[in-house]
């Protein structure tokens, strides 16, 4: 490493690289300036199609659009000099095949500069990963519990607890692997199974609700650092922003009304002359 400490930018590969080694630290990031903090301690950043949840106030993530994606990561590559940036593909934008996810995720590298995409497992989506990673574009794979099937579903529900289940989610963890997805997200999981996943395939897995035994771990950032407040039980909570927030704003509403703010020290005086 240099003499300032600055650590190297990470790649694609090195990713890859790190199954069964350390452990990859993983966060979400939708906006530059969280990016730039978050960038310094993280492995790979994640502009996830949750930021219309959390930063859109949708009920799910099926609103989500590929303007919406490109804005965000347009935004977070300005923050980031050092992590992995991957930017989710949003619902509607490769589910069809092929033809439909290479425009969509070609965008988003071009227009975002971002270093990959992930998609969620659906019909065809060996075929599809495979198609995106043998044209240049690196593929994460997501697996388990699908935000995006929320619509078909009747809301989040975690996967496993069947044999019907855990077969499906090792198919598509095998399939995204085989077509050369660089990582796979394992996201609301029984333990074992997120266990098994993980020595199944060749590709780093990311734990969300999973088990310490996949490669690494991601968490939506604003949840661990309690801005979020309708958070899954999986969450651990690091800090707790809205109840600094709360007060602050309190404290500057207070002394808005009552003729303390401004200061005169935070007011433009005359120039002397
Ligand atoms: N803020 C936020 N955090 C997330 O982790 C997240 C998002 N948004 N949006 C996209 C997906 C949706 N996620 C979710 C959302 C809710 C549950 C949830 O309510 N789970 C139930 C358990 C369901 C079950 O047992 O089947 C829970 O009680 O935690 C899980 C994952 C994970 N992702
Ligand atoms: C929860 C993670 C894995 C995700 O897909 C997102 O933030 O959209
Ligand atoms: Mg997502």
């Amino acid at each position: 490493m240099s003499k300032h400490a600055e650590p190297a930018r990470l790649t694609v590969p090195a990713i890859r690289a790190r199954k069964g080694g350390e452990k990859l630290v993983c966060l979400t990031a939708y906006t530059a300036p969280m990016a730039g903090l978050l960038d310094p301690h993280a492995d790979l950043l994640l502009v996830g199609d949750s930021v219309g949840m959390v930063v859109h106030g949708l009920p799910n993530t099926v609103g989500v659009t590929l303007d919406m994606m490109i804005l965000h990561g347009q935004a977070v590559m300005r923050g980031v000099r050092h992590a992995v940036v991957v930017v989710d593909m949003p619902f509607g934008t490769y589910e069809a095949g092929p033809a439909a996810a290479y425009p969509a995720a070609v965008r988003l590298m071009q227009e975002t500069g971002c270093h990959a995409v992930k998609l969620e497992a659906c019909a065809g989506i060996g075929e599809t990963t495979a198609f995106l990673v043998q044209r240049g574009i690196p593929v994460m794979g997501h697996v388990g519990l699908r935000p995006q099937a929320a619509m078909v579903e009747g809301g989040f529900r975690a996967k496993g607890r069947t044999e019907a289940e855990r077969m499906r989610v090792l198919d598509e963890a095998r399939a995204m692997d085989a077509a050369g997805a660089f990582a796979i997200v394992v996201e609301g999981v029984t333990g074992d199974l997120a266990g098994e996943v993980t020595r199944a395939v060749g590709a780093p897995t990311i734990g969300i609700g999973a088990s310490p035994d996949c490669d690494g771990q991601i968490l939506v950032t604003d949840d661990m650092l309690g801005l979020f407040e309708r958070v899954p039980r999986f969450v651990r909570r690091y800090a707790d922003l809205r109840g600094i927030i709360g007060p602050a704003v309190a404290a500057y509403a207070e002394d808005v009304r009552a003729g303390r703010f401004p200061a005169p020290a935070e007011q433009y005086g005359v120039k002397p002359g």
